[in-house]
């Protein structure tokens, strides 16, 4: 890309998106375009074709997607594999036609299998069976993978694939129905803090092991992979390192101050006991995550006080 190239960020408001625009801007490029989904649903085929012949994107990052936490997944499989697999399919068919130079596509590591070995290589995809809360999102995740191998074989596209670990930062989800854990104990913890609550009730027993990157390292990733990779192989992006869900309770409720207990709701799932990947071949390349996880979690604590309280209360 160069600073006059026209660029699509599919997803603009959302976790992912919204820093991939910011890096964007923040390193001088000036020709971005980005839609709502309001604006364009991109569910919609005739829409989004419209949309790329009118607009003619030279780069796309598909950061748009159905996305939540592990009961969110759990409780509308339907809408996870039937919203992906359409916004994915439009935006990389639109993107063959409309002849654009180069994809990002994002996946996630649920694509692995559920007891993949730790940490997990790229090579592991497809070599065992999903965790069942959510294999319909993995699954859908996993045909957009296939769909860019595929379009670079027989078109011979510029579509690349990178997997994230799990993320947080500013423009999370603060839902607590489908939320992803972090945000859900940042908001708990708060709360809980506010009202002088005895306890926060976490799900599972707290045992399972996440990685957590922050989003604007993610961002800077995108962007060198988009720069810099042509590969038809996934490429993970993580930060090499995970922590139990109980440790991370510890940490949010210190960094925010909370004197109260926490307890395990043990009739909400665990999910996957450990996806903690394997950073080797993007560090590799030249790309290594910045940010230290308690200076990112105080920075989104931040964001959460600034932003988000107003929106909630
Ligand atoms: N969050 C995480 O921990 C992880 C995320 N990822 C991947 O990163 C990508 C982005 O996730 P994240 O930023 O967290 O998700 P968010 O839920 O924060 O944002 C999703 C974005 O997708 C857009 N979108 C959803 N449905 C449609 C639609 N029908 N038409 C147009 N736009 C739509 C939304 O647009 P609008 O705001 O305009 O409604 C929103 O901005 C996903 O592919 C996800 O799988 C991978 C690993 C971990
Ligand atoms: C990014 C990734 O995200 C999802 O997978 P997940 O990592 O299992 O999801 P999660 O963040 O919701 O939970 C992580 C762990 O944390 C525990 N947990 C404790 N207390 C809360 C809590 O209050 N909220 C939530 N959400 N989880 C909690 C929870 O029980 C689990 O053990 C999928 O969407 C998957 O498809 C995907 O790609």
């Amino acid at each position: 890309m160069n600073k006059q190239s026209k660029i699509y960020i599919a997803g603009h408001r959302g976790l992912v998106g919204s820093a991939i625009y910011r890096y964007l801007l923040k390193e001088g490029y000036k020709n971005i375009i980005v839609k709502t989904s309001k604006e364009l649903d991109l569910r919609n085929k005739e829409a989004v074709d419209n949309f790329f012949e009118r607009e003619k994107p030279e780069y796309v990052f598909l950061a748009a997607a159905k996305v939540g936490g592990i009961i969110a997944n759990n409780e509308y499989p339907a809408d996870f594999i039937r919203d992906n697999l359409l916004i994915q399919t439009n935006v990389i068919h639109a993107s063959y036609c409309n002849q654009v130079e180069k994809l990002l596509f994002l996946g996630s590591t649920c694509i692995y299998p559920k007891l993949a070995p730790q940490p997990m290589k790229e090579e592991y995809l497809l070599t065992g069976e999903l965790e069942p809360t959510n294999e319909p999102y993995a699954i859908a995740k996993i045909a957009g993978i296939k769909m860019c191998e595929s379009y670079n074989r027989q078109y011979g596209t510029k579509y690349i694939s990178a997997m994230p670990t799990n993320l947080y930062g500013p423009n999370d989800n603060f839902d607590l129905h489908t939320s992803h854990v972090l945000p859900a104990l940042l908001r708990k913890f708060h709360e809980a803090k506010e009202k002088n609550a005895p306890f926060v009730e976490m799900w599972g027993t707290g045992t399972p092991k996440r990685e957590f990157l922050y989003s604007d390292d993610l961002a800077e990733a995108c962007v060198f992979l988009m720069n810099n990779y042509d590969g038809n192989e996934i490429v993970n992006i993580g930060v090499g390192n995970d922590i139990s869900i109980k440790d991370l309770g510890e940490k949010v409720k210190a960094v925010i101050g909370y004197e109260g207990d926490i307890k395990f709701d043990t009739t909400k799932p665990d999910g996957t006991p450990r996806k903690l990947v394997a950073v080797e071949k993007i560090n590799g390349l030249g790309w290594k995550a910045a940010t230290p996880f308690d200076e990112g979690l105080k920075k989104a604590y931040r964001w959460f006080l600034e932003n988000e309280l107003t929106k909630i209360n």
